[in-house]
């Protein structure tokens, strides 16, 4: 077996960024046209046309959905160009995460893929995932979906050492979320509602710049593996589980192999062996700056790298001249 070091060459950790690059430059060019489609398209046909431009052996296990309902980088897609030549690279990709918050101008729409060796990526199923998220230095363990999102503040307050009240919980602003909204005021907690993106949410919690501690609730499963990714670089604590509404749901879940419907999975379950996360911003957000298109020909962008095995988190800025062929 080619060692997970060898496989994820150094070669590839900067050769993602040109490929979220290409996809969040492609997808600025609709920032606030309210095309949610138009602009998730040109995303996705940028990054593909970038990965292919790349000579290794990838699958995308975590992509635009499954074969029969996306055109490009669907799951099982192989992309690369080195096909049964090179170390065979599995790739959990979202072109454009947050169509809606592109369409609307809003913050913290990314460009985001992750890549592990083959089998190392959760296969995750296209549904909700529940998520719960700490940054490091907390003693394993410490927050948990088994309890109650009180005992997790609470906890969480206790490690360190303020009160309850004091904790800033990040949570999607959804209707779903109603009850764990409740529970937090009660508790007097601070609460950051974001539209949409819970990637960039999750990654919050690792960057006391944001203030967010904790990250609570539902959203994909696909994006849940992406950011779960970005903690093997950087640390923190993250559990995912699968939520099943309908049969359908639960038939996905049967065709990638989860039979056990309310595992919680734990960091190294979701992404096992090294990884790499690169992502680039589309519009400014907490984690990275979007696409700035300046007056004399060229655009800037903004982009982080990281890697599980070293820890390297490298945070890249492009200067792009446009009307030059490649980036
Ligand atoms: O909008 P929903 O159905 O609540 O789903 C939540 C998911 O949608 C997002 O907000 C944005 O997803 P898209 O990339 O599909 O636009 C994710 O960050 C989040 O995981
Ligand atoms: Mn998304």
């Amino acid at each position: 077996m080619v060692q997970a070091s060898k496989a994820l060459d150094r070669v590839l950790v900067l050769e993602m960024v040109r490929v979220t690059e290409a996809a969040a430059i492609a997808a600025s060019t609709l920032v606030g046209r309210g095309d949610e489609k138009a602009a998730d398209a040109a995303a996705v046909e940028a990054m593909r046309a970038a990965f292919n431009g790349l000579a290794f052996d990838g699958t995308v296990v975590i992509g635009e959905g499954e074969r029969d309902e996306a055109p490009m980088l669907f799951i099982g897609e192989k992309v690369g160009s080195a096909q049964g030549a090179g170390p065979k690279i599995d790739i959990a990709l979202d072109p454009l995460e947050g169509t809606t918050i592109t369409a609307k101008a809003g913050p913290n729409a990314l460009a985001v893929l992750a890549i592990a060796e083959e089998g190392c990526l959760l296969n995750a199923p296209d549904v909700y995932m529940d998520k719960l998220a700490i940054g490091p230095g907390y003693e394993p363990g410490l927050v948990s979906l088994e309890q109650s999102p009180s005992d997790n503040v609470r906890a969480l307050a206790a490690a360190k050492g303020v009160k309850p009240s004091e904790i800033i919980a990040c949570v999607l602003d959804r209707p779903r979320h109603e009850k764990l909204i409740a529970e937090l005021r009660s508790l007097g907690c601070g609460i950051v509602l974001i539209p949409d993106g819970d990637v960039a949410g999750v990654i919050a919690v690792t960057d006391p710049e944001t203030t967010i501690d904790i990250y609570m609730g539902q959203g994909g499963a696909p994006e849940g593996v992406l950011a779960a990714a970005a903690l093997r670089c950087v640390g923190g604590q993250f559990q995912g589980r699968l939520l099943f509404r309908n049969d359908d749901e639960r038939a996905r879940a049967a065709r990638w192999g989860v039979n056990d419907l309310d595992h919680i999975y734990q960091l190294d379950e979701l992404v096992k062996g090294d990884a790499i996360f690169a992502a680039t911003g589309v519009t400014d957000g907490s984690l990275l700056k979007g696409v700035k298109r300046h007056k004399n020909g060229y655009l800037t962008t903004e982009s982080v790298v990281m890697r599980a095995s070293s820890g390297t988190v490298r945070w890249v800025k492009g200067e792009h001249r446009t009307g030059k062929s490649d980036i």
